[in-house]
């Protein structure tokens, strides 16, 4: 049996233990002989590194192990990239969430202002991750989780066309989990589905078991009443308001589940009144996930021992790790992926990049067809995903006003005026990470008139 060679790209990532934990549970079914991490901050991936050096001796010695900021060494021999990388770390997602609020708009990793100013930093961070695959190792598959995952995927969709990388999102699997649970079942893949949307603004319009029968009469009244929010389970307060919030969600179209970030979009005003300009979703990661994991990261390493080791297999390592092995074994397992939309929402953008169910197998994933949607939801998509296709514009033509444009458009932000506010506040902040931007005389007028 074919044992395979993995890169986690993002080696430092908050996601990289997890991911660890869960290819060593399953390497019975996609045995592994080789594990690398690569990241561009050497001292961040060290941390990471040290504790899963010492899981990998207890847990499978035969791995071949390698930490490196080198890609050389990095990408050589590799048979799957998983890519997770936060081009600008939490420093600047901290900006991309306190900008926008000082104006009274959503601050959100991938939503709003602050998810397209993430865009515009991640595009670079991915394509080099991407061109260095190419290099060493150009039948590797690159499975990228990099957010913000649309303004990703449209980029890679227009920029490397021919390159075998799949865009990926963890939010419908921890949903469908949640719904698995509330039928009686147990994990996201024992649901088949139809879905459709662009990432994290979609909807359900089919929850099935196995065997065909229809789950969502009987879990329908249950997210009614309390969206996702299921009793006992230990959350964070800002994971709890949104998975609860899912009920209002729902009450626009009650024949179809919500994905959760559509409150940002749906509730606009209620949730931005709702965030504390002062501390936000960052603050929170910084002081939860990112202190657990780092600070469990040193406890290993200084112990070099297992004993009472706390990092276990999630909803976000399943899922790529699933991922890894439709491909591998050409399981033509059904997934959702990011894809080039092509007629598989009938009446919309054929060049969108949408989230749909895909047969996924050794040649990529092949598409299923959703049909025609409805207006309202169609509204709200022409309207996104114009948001993201301006977004891409803007980095590549490095065009101050398609970036306003983008902004402008977004359902998040009141005018162009506030607009104009937080983009400027955003160049500034961006300026190591964006392209410079230029101003065409229209937009130099009109601030002069401004003045
Ligand atoms: N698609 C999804 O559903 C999903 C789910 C969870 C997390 N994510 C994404 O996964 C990524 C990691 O999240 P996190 O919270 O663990 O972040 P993190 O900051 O802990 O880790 C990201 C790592 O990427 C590294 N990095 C940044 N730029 C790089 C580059 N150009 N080359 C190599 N390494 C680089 C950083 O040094 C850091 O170690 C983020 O993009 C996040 O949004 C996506
Ligand atoms: O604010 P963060 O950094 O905790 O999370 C942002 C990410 O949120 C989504 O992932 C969720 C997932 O939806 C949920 O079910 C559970 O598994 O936690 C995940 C985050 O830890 C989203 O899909 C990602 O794109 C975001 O980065
Ligand atoms: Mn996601």
């Amino acid at each position: 049996m074919k044992k395979f060679s993995i890169v986690i790209a993002g080696g430092g990532s908050t996601y990289t233990p997890g991911i660890v934990m869960t290819l060593l549970k399953h390497l019975d079914r996609f045995p592994i002989r080789q594990l690398k991490l690569y990241d561009n901050d050497g001292a961040r991936q060290k941390v990471i590194a040290d504790a899963c050096e010492v899981i990998l001796r207890e847990k499978a010695p035969d791995i071949n192990f390698v930490a490196t900021t080198d890609p050389e060494e990095g990408f050589t021999d590799v048979d799957f990239v998983m890519a997770q990388i936060r081009v600008g770390k939490y420093a600047m997602r901290d900006k991309d969430e306190k900008i926008p609020l000082k104006y009274g708009v959503i601050g959100q990793e991938t939503c709003g202002p602050g998810g397209i100013a993430y865009g515009l930093r991640s595009i670079g961070g991915v394509l080099e991750i991407a061109n260095y695959m190419e290099k060493y190792s150009p039948n590797a598959w690159m499975l990228n989780y990099s957010n913000p995952a649309s303004i990703v995927a449209e980029a890679t969709r227009r920029l490397k066309p021919n390159s075998k990388i799949l865009n990926i999102c963890d939010m419908p699997v921890g949903i469908q989990e949640r719904m698995a649970k509330l039928a009686g079942l147990n994990y996201y893949n024992d649901l088949e589905v139809r879905y459709f949307g662009l990432n994290h603004f979609g909807w359900w319009t089919a929850v099935r078991d196995k065997q065909g029968n229809d789950l969502m009469p009987k879990i329908r009244d249950y997210i009614a009443e309390h969206g996702y929010l299921l009793p006992g389970m230990n959350e964070e307060p800002s994971w709890k308001a949104t998975f609860g919030m899912a009920k209002n969600t729902f009450a626009l179209d009650p024949d179809r589940f919500p994905n959760t970030y559509l409150q940002y979009y749906l509730y606009t005003k209620f949730e931005a009144e709702h965030m504390d300009p002062n501390h936000t979703r960052t603050d929170e990661v910084r002081e939860g996930r990112e202190k657990f994991v780092f600070s469990e990261c040193r406890r290993i390493a200084k112990s070099q021992s297992i004993e009472g080791l706390k990092f276990e297999p999630d909803d976000h390592s399943n899922y790529i790790v699933d991922l890894s092995r439709a491909i591998a074994y050409n399981t033509h397992e059904r997934m959702l992926v990011i894809v080039e939309n092509n007629g598989a929402v009938a009446n919309f953008e054929p060049t969108a990049m949408v989230e749909v169910p895909c047969v996924v197998g050794a040649n990529g994933p092949e598409r299923l067809a959703m049909g025609d949607i409805p207006r309202f939801q169609k509204g709200l998509l022409e309207q996104q995903v114009a948001v993201e296709k301006l977004a891409v514009d803007a980095w590549v033509e490095h065009s101050y006003l398609k970036l306003w444009q983008a902004l402008t458009l977004s359902h998040t932000v009141p005018d162009a005026a506030v607009a104009k506010k937080i983009l400027d506040d955003l160049v500034e902040a961006n300026k190591d990470f964006w392209p410079e931007l230029k101003k065409d005389a229209k937009v130099k007028e009109l601030e002069l008139s401004l003045s």
